[in-house]
């Protein structure tokens, strides 16, 4: 990875990142699916990106991550804000839930710190109790993932996430498979929890990206280009208001290509 030159940071918890002029291709396709893709994460701000299936969201998700397979041929550069690596700055919630089925609830949580320190500490393991609590899955801490619901499951993997506590999160469809009482719940426990961290978050929910984002982004086209799209009025997370309400249809008619401009 490149870096470039420091930029101070507001926030001990803050790192900003650039993506500049990203071409990516997959072996044997001939068409990249990116070419010359520029993207800015704000530090200490949350960015959506909402686009059709297929489009390579979790593809470049996957680049930040560092997680691309070994056959994806990519050009550009990536800078952070202070110059230093984002290795081991990044946390990562993929699409799928990826818990480990032998291991319970609490020790999927926190697995990570088992596997850097051989054991997560009692400070941890009380933490992952409470944001488990907070998740409504306090009487799971024991059960294994095969005995809980996919929208259980996907609980766990945010709890897993948050607990990290890195600065940048990258987190793909997090709340898909949560009902949409428990998904506006836990949009505004994410929102609260991760205050102050980079955020970039892959969603297909229009309505969830405009409550969530202090930038959004549609990224359309092939190769994939990302256009801005305004944010309405307010602090995330957003109430669901009128303002929000049109610009969610807005939005709709865009991704169905119906839509003139967006407003
Ligand atoms: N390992 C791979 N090898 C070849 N092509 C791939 C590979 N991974 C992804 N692709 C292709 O790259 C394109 C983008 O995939 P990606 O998963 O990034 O899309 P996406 O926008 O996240 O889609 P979705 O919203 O359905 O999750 C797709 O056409 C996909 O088939």
């Amino acid at each position: 990875m490149n870096t470039a030159k420091p930029s101070p940071d507001t926030q001990p918890h803050c790192l900003g990142v650039r993506v500049k002029q990203l071409t990516l291709s997959f072996s044997g396709q001939t068409a990249p699916l990116f070419s010359q893709l520029d993207l800015t994460l704000q530090a200490g701000e949350w960015h959506c990106i909402l686009g059709r299936s297929g489009c390579g969201k979790t593809t470049l998700l996957r680049l930040l991550a560092d997680l691309l397979p070994q056959d994806v041929a990519w050009q550009g550069e990536l800078f952070t804000s202070d110059a230093r690596s984002m290795s081991d700055r990044v946390a990562y919630m993929a699409q799928q839930d990826l818990l480990l089925p032998w291991l319970n609830v609490l020790d999927n949580v926190c697995f990570s710190f088992r596997l850097k320190q051989g054991k997560a500490s009692e400070a941890v393991q009380e933490r992952a109790i409470q944001l488990l609590q907070q998740v409504g899955l306090g009487e799971k801490l024991h059960a294994r993932p095969s005995q809980l619901s996919g929208g259980m499951r996907q609980r766990v993997a945010l709890v897993r996430t948050l607990i990290q506590d890195k600065p940048l999160v990258l987190m793909d469809e997090p709340f898909s498979a949560l009902d949409a009482v428990t998904r506006y719940k836990l949009q505004d426990l994410a929102a609260e929890l991760l205050a102050q961290r980079t955020v970039l978050l892959i969603t297909h929910d229009p309505q969830e990206a405009l409550r969530l984002g202090h930038h959004l982004f549609l990224m359309q086209g092939k190769p994939g280009r990302l256009t801005r799209l305004s944010v309405p009025e307010g602090t995330p997370p957003r109430a669901i208001n009128a303002e929000l309400a049109v610009k969610q249809q807005a939005i709709i008619e865009q991704l169905s290509g119906l839509g003139e401009r967006y407003v």
